[in-house]
Protein backbone atom coordinates (compact mmCIF):
# COMPACT_ATOMS: atom_id res chain seq x y z
CA UNK A 1 0.00 0.00 0.00
CA UNK A 2 1.05 3.19 -0.78
CA UNK A 3 2.27 5.38 2.17
CA UNK A 4 -0.25 8.17 3.00
CA UNK A 5 0.12 12.06 4.41
CA UNK A 6 0.15 10.81 8.13
CA UNK A 7 -1.44 13.07 11.23
CA UNK A 8 -0.22 12.59 14.62
CA UNK A 9 -1.92 13.86 17.45
CA UNK A 10 -1.20 14.23 21.11
CA UNK A 11 1.70 13.90 23.36
CA UNK A 12 4.94 14.65 21.89
CA UNK A 13 8.15 14.14 24.46
CA UNK A 14 12.15 14.91 23.40
CA UNK A 15 15.04 16.00 24.42
CA UNK A 16 15.67 20.08 23.99
CA UNK A 17 19.66 19.63 25.44
CA UNK A 18 21.44 17.12 27.13
CA UNK A 19 19.58 17.55 30.41
CA UNK A 20 16.29 19.11 29.19
CA UNK A 21 13.07 16.83 27.89
CA UNK A 22 10.18 19.07 25.76
CA UNK A 23 6.99 18.43 26.34
CA UNK A 24 4.19 19.51 23.52
CA UNK A 25 0.89 18.27 24.75
CA UNK A 26 -2.28 18.82 22.77
CA UNK A 27 -0.22 18.63 19.90
CA UNK A 28 0.23 17.63 16.38
CA UNK A 29 2.82 16.28 13.98
CA UNK A 30 2.20 16.19 10.28
CA UNK A 31 4.61 13.50 8.50
CA UNK A 32 4.52 13.34 4.59
CA UNK A 33 4.53 10.46 2.24
CA UNK A 34 8.26 10.78 2.30
CA UNK A 35 8.38 9.64 6.27
CA UNK A 36 9.58 13.26 6.99
CA UNK A 37 7.73 15.67 9.18
CA UNK A 38 6.59 18.66 7.37
CA UNK A 39 4.15 20.25 10.11
CA UNK A 40 5.06 20.92 13.99
CA UNK A 41 2.04 22.52 16.08
CA UNK A 42 1.18 23.03 19.93
CA UNK A 43 -2.18 23.31 21.02
CA UNK A 44 -3.70 21.87 17.88
CA UNK A 45 -6.86 19.15 17.61
CA UNK A 46 -7.93 17.51 14.31
CA UNK A 47 -10.04 19.85 13.11
CA UNK A 48 -7.84 22.91 13.39
CA UNK A 49 -4.89 20.89 11.38
CA UNK A 50 -7.62 20.00 9.14
CA UNK A 51 -8.67 23.90 8.94
CA UNK A 52 -5.02 25.65 9.59
CA UNK A 53 -2.68 23.05 8.34
CA UNK A 54 -3.77 20.85 5.73
CA UNK A 55 -4.00 23.71 2.81
CA UNK A 56 -0.55 24.91 3.72
CA UNK A 57 0.51 21.67 3.03
CA UNK A 58 -1.60 20.79 -0.14
CA UNK A 59 -3.07 17.63 1.64
CA UNK A 60 -6.15 16.22 1.04
CA UNK A 61 -8.29 15.74 3.48
CA UNK A 62 -9.95 12.22 2.84
CA UNK A 63 -6.36 10.92 2.34
CA UNK A 64 -4.58 11.21 5.71
CA UNK A 65 -3.89 8.66 8.27
CA UNK A 66 -4.84 10.34 11.73
CA UNK A 67 -2.92 8.50 14.45
CA UNK A 68 -4.07 9.50 18.18
CA UNK A 69 -1.71 8.61 21.08
CA UNK A 70 -4.44 7.77 23.77
CA UNK A 71 -4.54 8.50 27.40
CA UNK A 72 -0.65 7.91 29.19
CA UNK A 73 0.64 7.18 25.66
CA UNK A 74 3.13 9.55 24.33
CA UNK A 75 5.40 9.76 21.27
CA UNK A 76 9.11 9.46 21.96
CA UNK A 77 11.93 9.62 19.31
CA UNK A 78 13.29 5.91 18.31
CA UNK A 79 15.79 4.55 20.23
CA UNK A 80 19.21 4.94 18.84
CA UNK A 81 21.60 1.71 19.68
CA UNK A 82 25.28 2.90 18.38
CA UNK A 83 26.96 0.01 19.31
CA UNK A 84 25.30 -3.80 18.90
CA UNK A 85 27.10 -7.46 17.74
CA UNK A 86 24.23 -9.10 15.22
CA UNK A 87 25.79 -12.35 14.88
CA UNK A 88 26.02 -12.40 19.45
CA UNK A 89 22.49 -12.21 19.75
CA UNK A 90 21.73 -15.99 20.52
CA UNK A 91 24.19 -15.56 23.36
CA UNK A 92 22.88 -12.31 25.28
CA UNK A 93 22.52 -13.68 28.86
CA UNK A 94 25.13 -15.85 28.71
CA UNK A 95 28.64 -15.03 30.19
CA UNK A 96 29.05 -16.42 33.10
CA UNK A 97 31.51 -15.14 35.39
CA UNK A 98 34.13 -14.50 32.12
CA UNK A 99 35.76 -11.04 31.56
CA UNK A 100 36.48 -9.44 28.03
CA UNK A 101 39.39 -11.68 26.73
CA UNK A 102 38.45 -15.31 27.69
CA UNK A 103 34.65 -14.31 27.01
CA UNK A 104 35.53 -13.43 23.33
CA UNK A 105 37.52 -16.60 22.96
CA UNK A 106 35.17 -19.01 25.27
CA UNK A 107 31.41 -17.22 23.93
CA UNK A 108 31.72 -15.23 21.31
CA UNK A 109 34.21 -16.31 18.53
CA UNK A 110 32.41 -20.18 18.54
CA UNK A 111 29.04 -18.01 17.77
CA UNK A 112 29.83 -15.36 15.47
CA UNK A 113 32.00 -18.20 13.61
CA UNK A 114 28.52 -20.38 13.22
CA UNK A 115 26.67 -17.82 11.76
CA UNK A 116 28.77 -18.35 8.20
CA UNK A 117 25.85 -20.80 7.95
CA UNK A 118 23.10 -18.90 5.68
CA UNK A 119 20.16 -20.45 7.31
CA UNK A 120 21.47 -19.49 10.71
CA UNK A 121 22.36 -15.94 9.58
CA UNK A 122 19.13 -15.82 8.58
CA UNK A 123 17.19 -16.92 11.44
CA UNK A 124 19.88 -14.75 14.06
CA UNK A 125 19.45 -11.74 11.88
CA UNK A 126 15.65 -11.49 11.65
CA UNK A 127 15.00 -11.82 15.35
CA UNK A 128 17.28 -9.80 16.60
CA UNK A 129 15.76 -6.95 13.97
CA UNK A 130 12.52 -8.21 15.35
CA UNK A 131 13.42 -7.77 18.91
CA UNK A 132 15.50 -4.20 19.04
CA UNK A 133 12.39 -2.79 16.51
CA UNK A 134 10.31 -4.19 18.96
CA UNK A 135 11.96 -2.16 22.00
CA UNK A 136 11.76 0.65 20.17
CA UNK A 137 15.10 0.78 18.42
CA UNK A 138 14.85 2.50 15.55
CA UNK A 139 18.52 2.69 14.14
CA UNK A 140 21.43 0.54 14.86
CA UNK A 141 25.25 0.23 13.92
CA UNK A 142 25.49 -3.18 13.57
CA UNK A 143 28.75 -5.24 13.72
CA UNK A 144 28.06 -8.44 11.51
CA UNK A 145 30.73 -11.45 10.89
CA UNK A 146 33.87 -11.67 8.61
CA UNK A 147 31.58 -13.40 6.52
CA UNK A 148 30.78 -11.35 3.37
CA UNK A 149 27.58 -13.43 2.46
CA UNK A 150 25.92 -13.31 5.67
CA UNK A 151 27.37 -9.45 6.36
CA UNK A 152 24.89 -8.20 3.47
CA UNK A 153 22.41 -10.54 4.66
CA UNK A 154 22.15 -8.45 7.58
CA UNK A 155 22.10 -5.46 5.27
CA UNK A 156 19.20 -7.00 3.81
CA UNK A 157 17.47 -7.86 6.33
CA UNK A 158 17.44 -4.51 8.06
CA UNK A 159 16.43 -2.68 5.03
CA UNK A 160 13.15 -4.95 4.27
CA UNK A 161 12.09 -4.97 8.03
CA UNK A 162 12.36 -0.84 7.72
CA UNK A 163 15.29 -0.43 10.45
CA UNK A 164 17.82 2.02 9.74
CA UNK A 165 21.28 0.67 10.14
CA UNK A 166 24.92 0.86 10.20
CA UNK A 167 26.22 -2.12 8.88
CA UNK A 168 30.00 -3.56 9.67
CA UNK A 169 32.07 -6.39 7.92
CA UNK A 170 34.34 -7.33 10.89
CA UNK A 171 38.11 -7.27 10.41
CA UNK A 172 40.36 -9.38 12.59
CA UNK A 173 43.69 -10.86 10.81
CA UNK A 174 45.31 -11.31 14.00
CA UNK A 175 44.89 -12.26 17.71
CA UNK A 176 42.01 -14.50 16.84
CA UNK A 177 41.71 -18.10 16.38
CA UNK A 178 42.68 -19.82 13.43
CA UNK A 179 38.57 -20.82 12.39
CA UNK A 180 37.27 -17.53 13.02
CA UNK A 181 40.18 -14.86 11.07
CA UNK A 182 40.92 -13.18 8.22
CA UNK A 183 43.99 -14.68 5.95
CA UNK A 184 45.63 -11.36 5.49
CA UNK A 185 45.60 -7.64 5.63
CA UNK A 186 44.47 -7.53 1.61
CA UNK A 187 41.91 -10.14 1.82
CA UNK A 188 40.12 -8.26 4.82
CA UNK A 189 40.58 -5.35 2.95
CA UNK A 190 38.83 -6.79 -0.48
CA UNK A 191 35.75 -8.81 1.73
CA UNK A 192 35.41 -5.80 2.88
CA UNK A 193 34.94 -3.39 -0.04
CA UNK A 194 32.90 -6.13 -1.04
CA UNK A 195 30.10 -5.73 1.48
CA UNK A 196 30.81 -1.73 1.29
CA UNK A 197 29.82 -2.25 -2.68
CA UNK A 198 26.93 -4.72 -2.03
CA UNK A 199 24.95 -2.15 0.65
CA UNK A 200 25.62 0.41 -1.80
CA UNK A 201 24.04 -1.65 -4.09
CA UNK A 202 21.26 -2.26 -2.04
CA UNK A 203 20.24 1.24 -0.76
CA UNK A 204 22.19 3.06 -3.37
CA UNK A 205 20.85 6.90 -1.15
CA UNK A 206 22.06 5.26 1.81
CA UNK A 207 18.58 6.41 3.30
CA UNK A 208 17.87 3.39 5.39
CA UNK A 209 21.24 1.65 5.65
CA UNK A 210 24.53 2.04 5.42
CA UNK A 211 28.37 0.71 5.89
CA UNK A 212 30.75 1.18 8.28
CA UNK A 213 34.59 0.03 8.58
CA UNK A 214 34.42 -2.00 11.37
CA UNK A 215 38.11 -3.06 12.40
CA UNK A 216 37.14 -5.27 15.66
CA UNK A 217 39.79 -3.73 17.96
CA UNK A 218 43.02 -3.14 18.05
CA UNK A 219 44.09 -6.36 19.13
CA UNK A 220 42.87 -8.15 16.35
CA UNK A 221 44.23 -5.81 13.37
CA UNK A 222 47.59 -5.81 11.79
CA UNK A 223 49.42 -2.57 11.37
CA UNK A 224 48.99 -2.92 8.40
CA UNK A 225 44.99 -3.78 8.12
CA UNK A 226 44.43 -0.89 10.31
CA UNK A 227 46.32 1.01 8.02
CA UNK A 228 44.52 0.13 4.95
CA UNK A 229 40.80 0.49 6.83
CA UNK A 230 42.26 4.10 7.84
CA UNK A 231 43.12 4.92 4.08
CA UNK A 232 39.66 3.30 2.50
CA UNK A 233 37.60 5.65 5.71
CA UNK A 234 39.68 8.23 4.10
CA UNK A 235 38.69 8.16 0.97
CA UNK A 236 35.03 7.20 0.99
CA UNK A 237 34.28 9.11 4.22
CA UNK A 238 32.40 6.15 5.24
CA UNK A 239 32.34 6.09 8.97
CA UNK A 240 34.15 3.62 11.09
CA UNK A 241 33.39 1.82 14.27
CA UNK A 242 35.83 -0.17 16.68
CA UNK A 243 36.35 -0.91 20.70
CA UNK A 244 38.54 1.12 22.55
CA UNK A 245 40.20 0.69 26.17
CA UNK A 246 37.04 -1.84 27.74
CA UNK A 247 39.27 -3.62 29.49
CA UNK A 248 42.77 -3.95 31.82
CA UNK A 249 43.82 -7.06 29.96
CA UNK A 250 43.10 -6.16 26.74
CA UNK A 251 44.93 -2.47 27.13
CA UNK A 252 48.04 -4.18 28.42
CA UNK A 253 47.77 -6.13 25.04
CA UNK A 254 47.43 -3.40 23.17
CA UNK A 255 50.54 -1.91 24.80
CA UNK A 256 52.32 -5.24 23.89
CA UNK A 257 51.10 -5.27 20.18
CA UNK A 258 51.79 -2.11 19.51
CA UNK A 259 54.83 -0.16 20.86
CA UNK A 260 55.38 3.08 19.10
CA UNK A 261 58.36 1.49 16.90
CA UNK A 262 55.39 -0.54 14.95
CA UNK A 263 53.05 2.17 14.93
CA UNK A 264 54.54 5.68 14.29
CA UNK A 265 52.28 6.63 17.12
CA UNK A 266 53.15 9.47 19.18
CA UNK A 267 53.00 7.07 22.38
CA UNK A 268 51.74 3.64 22.80
CA UNK A 269 47.87 4.53 24.20
CA UNK A 270 45.28 2.64 22.43
CA UNK A 271 44.05 5.95 21.06
CA UNK A 272 47.24 6.73 19.95
CA UNK A 273 47.57 3.88 17.82
CA UNK A 274 43.96 4.24 16.15
CA UNK A 275 45.00 8.02 15.41
CA UNK A 276 48.29 7.08 13.79
CA UNK A 277 46.09 4.27 11.51
CA UNK A 278 43.93 7.41 10.85
CA UNK A 279 41.19 5.53 12.28
CA UNK A 280 40.62 8.39 14.84
CA UNK A 281 38.01 10.77 12.76
CA UNK A 282 34.66 12.97 13.45
CA UNK A 283 33.53 9.42 12.03
CA UNK A 284 34.72 7.20 14.46
CA UNK A 285 32.49 5.29 17.27
CA UNK A 286 34.32 4.36 19.82
CA UNK A 287 32.94 1.39 22.14
CA UNK A 288 33.17 0.84 25.89
CA UNK A 289 36.19 4.13 26.51
CA UNK A 290 35.92 3.13 30.61
CA UNK A 291 39.62 3.23 31.20
CA UNK A 292 41.06 6.29 28.86
CA UNK A 293 43.68 8.42 30.44
CA UNK A 294 43.44 12.23 30.33
CA UNK A 295 45.35 12.71 26.96
CA UNK A 296 43.70 10.09 25.15
CA UNK A 297 40.18 11.30 25.88
CA UNK A 298 41.98 15.04 25.07
CA UNK A 299 42.84 13.08 21.92
CA UNK A 300 39.33 11.79 21.35
CA UNK A 301 37.79 15.09 22.30
CA UNK A 302 40.25 17.00 19.47
CA UNK A 303 39.64 14.38 16.27
CA UNK A 304 35.59 14.87 17.45
CA UNK A 305 35.40 11.08 17.67
CA UNK A 306 32.02 9.67 18.83
CA UNK A 307 32.18 7.31 22.27
CA UNK A 308 29.08 4.47 22.80
CA UNK A 309 28.55 3.86 26.47
CA UNK A 310 27.42 0.21 27.26
CA UNK A 311 26.75 0.34 30.57
CA UNK A 312 25.19 -3.04 30.71
CA UNK A 313 27.94 -4.84 28.94
CA UNK A 314 30.52 -3.17 31.29
CA UNK A 315 28.82 -4.23 34.32
CA UNK A 316 28.17 -8.14 32.99
CA UNK A 317 31.60 -8.42 31.54
CA UNK A 318 33.33 -6.43 35.02
CA UNK A 319 34.92 -4.53 32.79
CA UNK A 320 34.77 -0.89 34.60
CA UNK A 321 32.28 1.88 35.13
CA UNK A 322 33.08 4.45 32.01
CA UNK A 323 33.42 8.32 33.50
CA UNK A 324 30.48 9.81 31.35
CA UNK A 325 30.60 13.12 33.36
CA UNK A 326 33.91 13.55 32.83
CA UNK A 327 33.79 12.47 28.74
CA UNK A 328 30.84 14.45 28.71
CA UNK A 329 32.70 17.63 30.10
CA UNK A 330 35.14 17.34 27.58
CA UNK A 331 32.82 17.74 24.72
CA UNK A 332 32.97 14.32 23.79
CA UNK A 333 29.57 13.33 21.74
CA UNK A 334 28.42 10.27 23.40
CA UNK A 335 25.76 7.93 22.75
CA UNK A 336 24.15 4.41 24.42
CA UNK A 337 24.66 1.11 22.99
CA UNK A 338 23.48 -2.41 24.30
CA UNK A 339 26.84 -4.47 23.05
CA UNK A 340 24.57 -7.38 22.95
CA UNK A 341 25.94 -10.02 23.66
CA UNK A 342 28.91 -8.17 25.81
CA UNK A 343 25.52 -6.71 27.26
CA UNK A 344 22.47 -9.11 28.37
CA UNK A 345 19.46 -6.84 27.01
CA UNK A 346 18.31 -5.85 23.67
CA UNK A 347 17.23 -2.86 24.91
CA UNK A 348 18.29 0.61 24.87
CA UNK A 349 15.65 1.75 27.97
CA UNK A 350 17.66 -0.73 29.61
CA UNK A 351 21.00 0.50 28.85
CA UNK A 352 19.48 4.10 29.83
CA UNK A 353 18.83 2.49 32.84
CA UNK A 354 21.94 1.21 33.29
CA UNK A 355 23.49 3.95 32.47
CA UNK A 356 22.07 6.48 35.67
CA UNK A 357 22.83 2.97 37.92
CA UNK A 358 26.68 3.46 37.17
CA UNK A 359 26.74 6.63 37.34
CA UNK A 360 25.43 6.23 41.00
CA UNK A 361 27.71 3.73 42.06
CA UNK A 362 30.96 6.23 40.39
CA UNK A 363 28.98 8.70 43.25
CA UNK A 364 29.68 6.53 45.81
CA UNK A 365 32.64 7.20 47.61
CA UNK A 366 32.97 10.66 46.13
CA UNK A 367 31.29 12.26 49.17
CA UNK A 368 29.63 15.94 47.81
CA UNK A 369 29.80 17.90 44.97
CA UNK A 370 32.22 15.81 43.23
CA UNK A 371 30.09 12.59 43.79
CA UNK A 372 26.55 14.37 42.84
CA UNK A 373 28.22 15.99 39.07
CA UNK A 374 29.14 12.14 38.47
CA UNK A 375 25.26 11.25 38.45
CA UNK A 376 23.47 11.10 34.99
CA UNK A 377 19.99 12.02 35.45
CA UNK A 378 16.64 10.70 33.40
CA UNK A 379 16.65 13.26 31.03
CA UNK A 380 20.73 13.54 30.17
CA UNK A 381 20.23 9.26 29.62
CA UNK A 382 17.18 9.69 27.30
CA UNK A 383 19.49 12.52 25.42
CA UNK A 384 21.65 9.82 24.51
CA UNK A 385 19.44 7.59 23.83
CA UNK A 386 18.11 9.95 21.44
CA UNK A 387 20.21 13.08 20.25
CA UNK A 388 23.23 11.96 21.39
CA UNK A 389 23.17 8.31 19.63
CA UNK A 390 21.98 10.06 16.46
CA UNK A 391 24.84 12.61 16.72
CA UNK A 392 27.25 9.63 17.31
CA UNK A 393 25.98 7.79 14.07
CA UNK A 394 26.07 10.88 12.16
CA UNK A 395 22.56 11.41 11.72
CA UNK A 396 22.02 14.34 13.83
CA UNK A 397 19.94 16.76 12.06
CA UNK A 398 17.58 13.81 10.47
CA UNK A 399 16.65 11.83 13.54
CA UNK A 400 16.36 12.15 17.15
CA UNK A 401 13.52 14.49 17.82
CA UNK A 402 10.76 16.03 15.93
CA UNK A 403 11.27 19.07 14.32
CA UNK A 404 10.10 20.15 10.20
CA UNK A 405 12.75 18.36 8.62
CA UNK A 406 13.61 15.31 10.45
CA UNK A 407 12.34 11.84 9.45
CA UNK A 408 9.78 10.13 11.41
CA UNK A 409 11.87 7.75 13.65
CA UNK A 410 9.12 7.35 16.72
CA UNK A 411 7.81 4.61 19.28
CA UNK A 412 4.54 5.28 20.73
CA UNK A 413 5.16 4.67 24.08
CA UNK A 414 2.10 3.64 26.64
CA UNK A 415 1.73 3.43 30.17
CA UNK A 416 -0.57 1.45 32.34
CA UNK A 417 -3.21 3.67 34.06
CA UNK A 418 -4.48 2.85 36.66
CA UNK A 419 -8.32 3.43 37.14
CA UNK A 420 -10.32 3.94 40.33
CA UNK A 421 -10.64 0.22 41.15
CA UNK A 422 -7.30 -0.65 40.82
CA UNK A 423 -7.23 -1.95 37.80
CA UNK A 424 -4.34 -1.16 34.48
CA UNK A 425 -4.00 -2.10 30.88
CA UNK A 426 -3.17 -5.68 31.03
CA UNK A 427 -0.29 -5.21 28.66
CA UNK A 428 0.57 -2.59 30.38
CA UNK A 429 3.88 -3.94 32.09
CA UNK A 430 5.97 -2.83 35.40
CA UNK A 431 4.69 0.90 34.90
CA UNK A 432 1.40 2.08 36.51
CA UNK A 433 0.76 5.80 36.85
CA UNK A 434 -1.88 7.24 38.74
CA UNK A 435 -4.05 10.42 37.53
CA UNK A 436 -2.34 12.21 39.99
CA UNK A 437 1.16 11.81 38.97
CA UNK A 438 2.03 14.04 35.96
CA UNK A 439 4.52 14.07 33.36
CA UNK A 440 7.85 14.42 35.42
CA UNK A 441 6.63 11.38 37.24
CA UNK A 442 5.66 9.24 33.90
CA UNK A 443 9.15 9.85 32.24
CA UNK A 444 11.24 8.26 34.80
CA UNK A 445 8.83 6.06 35.58
CA UNK A 446 9.20 4.64 32.37
CA UNK A 447 12.61 4.72 32.08
CA UNK A 448 13.17 2.76 35.53
CA UNK A 449 10.27 0.14 35.39
CA UNK A 450 9.36 0.25 31.42
CA UNK A 451 10.08 -2.40 28.49
CA UNK A 452 9.03 -3.44 25.21
CA UNK A 453 5.20 -3.72 26.88
CA UNK A 454 5.51 -0.29 26.42
CA UNK A 455 6.82 0.41 23.13
CA UNK A 456 3.22 0.05 21.57
CA UNK A 457 3.81 1.32 17.81
CA UNK A 458 7.39 1.97 16.46
CA UNK A 459 8.06 3.98 12.75
CA UNK A 460 10.94 4.17 10.98
CA UNK A 461 11.30 7.01 8.08
CA UNK A 462 7.48 7.04 8.41
CA UNK A 463 6.88 3.43 7.76
CA UNK A 464 5.23 1.45 10.55
CA UNK A 465 7.89 -1.12 11.61
CA UNK A 466 6.61 -2.85 14.92
CA UNK A 467 3.18 -3.22 16.48
CA UNK A 468 2.75 -4.54 19.51
CA UNK A 469 -0.03 -7.19 19.36
N1 LIG B 1 32.21 -6.05 24.21
C1 LIG B 1 32.96 -6.47 23.22
N2 LIG B 1 34.23 -6.08 23.16
C2 LIG B 1 34.98 -6.50 22.14
N3 LIG B 1 36.26 -6.24 21.84
C3 LIG B 1 36.52 -6.91 20.70
N4 LIG B 1 35.46 -7.60 20.27
C4 LIG B 1 34.49 -7.36 21.15
C5 LIG B 1 33.12 -7.78 21.24
O1 LIG B 1 32.61 -8.52 20.41
N5 LIG B 1 32.42 -7.29 22.28
ZN1 LIG C 1 31.14 -4.62 21.26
Amino acid sequence: MAPKNRLFLGSFVHSKALDELEYLHNAVVCVDTSGTIVAVERECDEARAKEILFPRLGWDMDDVEVVTAQKGQFFFPGFIDTHLHAPQYPNVGIFGNSTLLDWLNTYTFPIEASLSDPARARQVYTRVIRKTLSHGTTCAAYYATIDVPSTNLLADLCLAAGQRALVGRVCMDQFSPDYYRDSSPESALAATCESIAHIRRADPSMSLVRPIITPRFAPSCSVPLMRQLGQLAAETQLPIQTHISENGAEIATVKKLFPPSATSAQDDSYAAVYDAMGLLTERTILAHAVHLTEAEAELVAARNAKVSHCPCSNTALTSGAARMRWLLDKGIVCGLGTDMSGGYSPSILAAARHAVLVSRHRAMGRPGAEGEREKLSVEEVLFLATRGGAQVVGLEGKVGGFEVGMEWDAQLVGLGMVDEEGNAEEDGGDVDVFGWQGWEDMIPKWVYNGDDRNTKKVWVKGRLVHERK
